[in-house]
Order: structure tokens, then C-alpha cells, then sequence
């Protein structure tokens, strides 16, 4: 379905800053809006559709937190040990229907319904029994270990709100709701080719003055783990037709369209023009680093990234820039991580205006966590992801970092 239109946006000659490039997708891109209803066990990573609301109370009925013995706090001895009759027993999953006298104990089980009235539960290893009597303490406050019906939801709140990323611990919320269905968003289709005519599959003998291509299986599986389908489009030339005849095949059946390489300046880099030649450039080059000649556009109708070429670059304009894209496609409501301040272990220099992202490792140093820089600032350089831990995010205003000043981390779990 097709979320943006091919009008007459003029694409910047500068390079334009972070924020406003997340402003621009915000403002250019609307959600698909279709919907489809799967079972809770598929939903994982799922964008919730609708809010979801509790059908019943959670927990359903007053329940004891602990093993041990239910009492009415009223009838405890205020002024020392209380010596109380078992009147009964009740267990998880078990009913109680019996009148119990003033003053009676209940043998109870975690999860097992206290007595209307009982309202304070005693652990097992703080009471004595002695027949059928036991001799509980002093001391503990009425309503101890009790769990009262509603305390996590009450009936008719909303559990889940619709834009939410399901995740394992929503989805036993839903199972603990009784949901066996939810009504989800329908998963982004994606269209990944890589550009180059250096470029060729792993698997063939490498050639000479050749690489194996390794953005678009990084790409593929950062657009899996985000939800998407993928149709992998394979490794396309250094020709602006080529790339133009691929952009338009898939339009039309995809939601958005990803490519690696061919977006900088060189004559060879074909992609911007191949897209402005059957849609509109929104923006192109952004002042962060790596990922600088990162461009977006539309392409009949359907939102196209181009990522730069190089592994790094690739990695950092996907975690900035096209997560955020596909969560607003996705009808995903979506915050970008918070950077974690850690203590930097380097010394560095930047220029000012642009925004930088230095790959780290984390270490624990004298109760603090530290970070230290990759020695490989290349953004060829694949081992500085696998080697690292995260990213330091650099502000526009920073010219220089000292050892020991507090810097902001992202950690490559939280950014995908
Ligand atoms: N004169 C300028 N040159 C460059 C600029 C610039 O602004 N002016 N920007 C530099 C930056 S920053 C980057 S990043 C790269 C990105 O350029 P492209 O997007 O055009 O990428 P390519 O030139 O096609 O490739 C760059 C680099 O990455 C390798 N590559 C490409 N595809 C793959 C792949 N699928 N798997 C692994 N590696 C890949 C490619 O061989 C190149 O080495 O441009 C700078 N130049
Ligand atoms: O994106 Mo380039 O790799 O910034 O250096």
C-alpha cells in the first residue's frame, strides 16, 4: 500500500541534522493500516492493533502469596502469640464452602483462595502446629501476604495499548487475560537489494578486486527481527536503470524499499538518481557519523532508504533511521532508546555539528562501567561491531571527550 505520494518535495542540498531527518519521516510517513488477528503464541514482536482490555480481574479472586495459614486479622491476640484451631484446608484450585468459627486457622497454599474475611496470612515458617492447633507470632500487619483480586488489573482497564511491540511478558499478560488471539498489524513486506559491482554472494569464489556481500544479510536480519517480511532482491549493479527497474518492480507489492551502497557522491553511485527518477528524494546525507550519505525518498508511492555502503554505516543509519521508519509504517509506538551514561576510558576529538557514533566496549572499573573505543575507526571495519558492545552517542555540540568525562551509551541489544 502506498504511504507516500510522489509530489514535488524538493530534496535539501545540505546536509540536515538528525532530529530533522526523524521529523521529516514522521511528518511523510503514515502507518499501513490493515490488521489481522493471529494467535497469542505467533504474536511475539507484533504491533498490537487495537487497546486490549481486561476481561476479568487479575488475579481473578483473592489469593494467599505464601504456604501457610490464613487468619482473620481481628481475632489474632493483639498483645502476644495467638493459638489457633485448623479449621480447614484449602489448596490451589481448590473451593471453600464451609463456615469457619471466630478465632480458626485455614491451612493455606500459594495461589489458593483465602476465605472471605481472612485477610492475613501467616508463612508457614513462622507458625508452630501442634495437632490441630497452631501457634503463630506476633507482629505481622493485617493483610500480610495476601493478594487481592484486581491488584494487577482490574476488569475493564486496559492491559495493552494498541502501537505496543509485544514482547514475551505481554503475551503472558494476554494468556494470564485468557486471550488466545490478538489483534495485530499486518507485518511490513520489504524489498533488500545491495548495489555494487564489487559486490558478490558468499558461497561463489571470491574474485579478484571483489567482497562478498555482508549489508544485505545484516539487513535481513535486522528487518527480520523488526518484523518484517523480507523479499531479498539480491545484488544489483552500479547502473541508475538497473536499480530504477528494481525500485519499480517491487513497489507496488512491498511497503518499503531498503538498499546498501551507491549513495554517495561518485559518479557511480547511481541510487539517489535511480530513485528521483520514478519518485522524490526527501532527504540525503544527515550530519552523524558514520552513515553521512544516508538517503530516503519515495518510489511509486512506497517509502525507499538507501543505507551507504559501507558495514558500519550500514548498521548505525538502520538503528537510527530505518528502525524508526518501519515502527511508524508498522503503527509501532515507538521510543528511541535512552543512552545509559557510562564513564569514558579515551580521549577523543570530534567536529562540531555533527553527531557521532563511536563503537565500545564496556568494562567495570572501580565500581563504575567504563568504555573504551574500538582501536578500528573504519566504517569497513565489521570486527568493530562484533568486537564491541555499543555505540557512544556524541552530541552535535562536543568537540572533545577526556578520560573519566560521563558519556551517553547504547547498547546494540536496545538499539534493535
Ligand atoms: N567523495 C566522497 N566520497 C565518499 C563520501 C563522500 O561524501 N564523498 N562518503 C563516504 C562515506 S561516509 C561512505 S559511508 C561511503 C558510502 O558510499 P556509498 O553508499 O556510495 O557506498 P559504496 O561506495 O557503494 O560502498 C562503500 C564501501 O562499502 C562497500 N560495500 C558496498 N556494499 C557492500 C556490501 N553489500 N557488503 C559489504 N561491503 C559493501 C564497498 O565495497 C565500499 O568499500 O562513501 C564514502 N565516500
Ligand atoms: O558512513 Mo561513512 O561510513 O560515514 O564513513
Amino acid at each position: 500500500m502506498a504511504q507516500l505520494s510522489n509530489d514535488c518535495f524538493v530534496c535539501q542540498q545540505e546536509v540536515i541534522r538528525l532530529v530533522d531527518a526523524l521529523g521529516l519521516i514522521t511528518e511523510r510517513i503514515s502507518s499501513v493500516t490493515d490488521s489481522v488477528i493471529i494467535p497469542i503464541e505467533a504474536s511475539d514482536g507484533r504491533i498490537l492493533a487495537v487497546d486490549v482490555l481486561a476481561p476479568v480481574d487479575l488475579p481473578p479472586f483473592d489469593n494467599s502469596a505464601v504456604d501457610g495459614y490464613a487468619v482473620r486479622y481481628a481475632d489474632l491476640n493483639a498483645s502476644g502469640e495467638s493459638y489457633m484451631r485448623i479449621a480447614a484446608r484449602v489448596t490451589a484450585g481448590a473451593q471453600l464452602n464451609v463456615d469457619l468459627p471466630p478465632g480458626s486457622a485455614v491451612r493455606i497454599f500459594t495461589g489458593a483462595p483465602t476465605p472471605a474475611q481472612f485477610d492475613t496470612v501467616f508463612m508457614q515458617e513462622d507458625a508452630t502446629e501442634d495437632g490441630e492447633n497452631v501457634r503463630l507470632p506476633k507482629g505481622l500487619r493485617c493483610g500480610a501476604n495476601r493478594r487481592l483480586a484486581g491488584e494487577d488489573l482490574k476488569r475493564g482497564s486496559i492491559a495493552l495499548r494498541a502501537g505496543r511491540r509485544l514482547s514475551p511478558s505481554d503475551i503472558a499478560l494476554l494468556a494470564a487475560l485468557g486471550r488466545t488471539t490478538v489483534v495485530v498489524r499486518h507485518q511490513l513486506r520489504v524489498a533488500l537489494f545491495s548495489t555494487g559491482n564489487e559486490v558478490i554472494p558468499p558461497g561463489r569464489p571470491l574474485e579478484v578486486s571483489k567482497i562478498y556481500d555482508a549489508n544485505r544479510f545484516m539487513l535481513r536480519a535486522l528487518l527480520e527481527r523488526a518484523n518484517c517480511m523480507v523479499t531479498d532482491l539480491g545484488i544489483l549493479p552500479d547502473s541508475e536503470a538497473a536499480v530504477r527497474r528494481a525500485i519499480v518492480a517491487a513497489a507496488d507489492t512491498h511497503d518499503l524499499l531498503v538498499s546498501s551502497g551507491g549513495v554517495s557522491a561518485g559518479d557511480e553511485d547511481h541510487v539517489r538518481a535511480a530513485v528521483a527518477s520514478v519518485g522524490s528524494l526527501v532527504f540525503w546525507r544527515v550530519s552523524i557519523k558514520p552513515g553521512r550519505p544516508v538517503a530516503m525518498g519515495v518510489a511509486g508511492g512506497t517509502p525507499f532508504i538507501g543505507l551507504p555502503g559501507n558495514p558500519v554505516a550500514v548498521f548505525v543509519t538502520f538503528a537510527l533511521l530505518a528502525r524508526p521508519l518501519i515502527a511508524r509504517l508498522a503503527g509501532e509506538e515507538y521510543q528511541p532508546p535512552y543512552p545509559v551514561t557510562v564513564v569514558s576510558g579515551f580521549s577523543y576529538e570530534k567536529k562540531a555539528g555533527r553527531r557521532e557514533y563511536v563503537r565500545v566496549r564496556l568494562f567495570s572499573r572501580d565500581g563504575a562501567v567504563e568504555a573504551q573505543k574500538h582501536p578500528s575507526d573504519g566504517a569497513g571495519v565489521i570486527t568493530s561491531l562484533t568486537q564491541t558492545d555499543g555505540l557512544l552517542e556524541l552530541p552535535e555540540h562536543a568537540t572533545r571527550i577526556e578520560p573519566g568525562d560521563p558519556v551517553g551509551f547504547l547498547s546494540y541489544a536496545e538499539l534493535l
